[in-house]
């Protein structure tokens, strides 16, 4: 199916009528063909594929902010899937065309003002981003090269590694409640998995965007490295975990995400309920409203 079709069929459906989400046949190690690199793009995601390594680069290239629109979600999900799909490909680096921001998270104009039917959408495009990418047979490295909030936060811990640029005005945190929003069970679940319960805790409840250092200190982030290295610091990462079979890797990453993956396929339709209604209070619309005020505010 060619990339318009599928993504009018996601807009529609909110999942992509390709294979499954997770649960796939184990990865097969790439043909040894000559060495090649392939890329190819849409209008927010650019995908570099470096076959005779079996690594691709993704890059978010929606500016000014790399938000988690439904357009950049369903280019995401498309590129996800073709890389999935793609024998060459073993592992995936994930991080940002755009100076300074990996992802300012999900796109707010889609959660203000729009019909229920929108906001279902939505919600099942953002589902169907984090449902292929925690449970993708590839290895996934995230390589934040800038501020990383909420739905920005949430990509890089869905990944299985992150690596943070060590810059002072980079931030990461799941800081919903900063919004008067609450994150969904399923952005805590991949949190605390990564950070334990109790940091998440005061994590969650404060809306805490996080420092370099300080991401790194309660393990929201794996290492720092200088600006100028985390594209090789990432590479070397990856070669790391592809130095191991596939499918070994592959069945204990099942095994560790399986639980939170099926609490959600379980409840889906449910959560995309509780979003609706959620979304709708006008208190809730409020205080995004003044939000996005207090955005606009901040630069004049
Ligand atoms: C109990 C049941 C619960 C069920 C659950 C129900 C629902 C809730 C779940 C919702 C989960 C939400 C997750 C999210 O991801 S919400 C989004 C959170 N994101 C943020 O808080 C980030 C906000 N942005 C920033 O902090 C900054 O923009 C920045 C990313 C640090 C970049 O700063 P800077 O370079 O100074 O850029 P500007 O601030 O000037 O922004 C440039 C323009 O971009 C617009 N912008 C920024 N972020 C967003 C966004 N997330 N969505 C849409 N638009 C965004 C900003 O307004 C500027 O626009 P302008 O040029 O037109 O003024």
């Amino acid at each position: 199916m060619a990339a318009p079709a599928l993504a009018r069929c996601m807009a529609r459906t909110g999942v992509l009528p390709l294979g499954q989400a997770w649960g796939r046949a184990p990865r097969l190690p790439p043909s040894p063909l000559p060495a090649q690199r392939r890329a190819f793009s849409n209008n927010k995601v650019l995908v570099e594929l470096d076959e005779s390594a079996g690594v691709a680069t993704m890059k978010f290239k929606s500016p000014p902010v790399n938000s988690l629109s439904l357009d950049f979600l369903t280019e995401f999900c498309i590129s996800l899937e073709k890389l999935e799909n793609d024998r060459a490909c073993r592992g995936v680096i994930l991080t940002s065309a755009v100076p300074k921001i990996f992802s300012s998270g999900l796109d707010i104009t889609e959660m203000c003002g729009k019909s229920t039917e929108h906001y279902a959408e939505f919600w099942r495009a953002v589902q169907e981003m984090w449902l292929r990418l925690y449970s993708s047979n590839m290895v996934t490295v995230a390589a934040v090269n800038g501020s990383s909030p909420a739905g920005g936060c949430l990509i890089a811990l869905t990944c299985d590694y992150r690596i943070m640029a060590e810059n002072p005005k980079f931030s990461i945190g799941l800081n919903e409640a900063q919004l008067g929003i609450v994150a969904p069970f399923w952005f805590k679940d991949t949190f605390v998995n990564v950070v334990g319960h109790r940091v998440a805790e005061s994590s969650l409840q404060l809306g805490s965007l996080h420092s370099a250092p300080e991401a790194h200190r309660i393990g929201l982030v794996d290492e720092l490295v200088p600006e100028e290295k985390l594209k090789d610091r990432a590479t070397a990462v990856m070669q790391q975990w592809l130095a191991l079979p596939d499918h070994a890797r592959q069945l204990t990453k099942t095994m560790m995400r399986k639980a939170v993956l099926d609490r959600l396929v379980a409840h889906r339709e449910e959560d995309v309920q509780n979003f609706i209604s959620f979304i709708s209070k006008e208190s809730i619309q409020k205080s995004l409203r003044m939000y996005m005020e207090m955005l606009k505010k901040k630069k004049s």
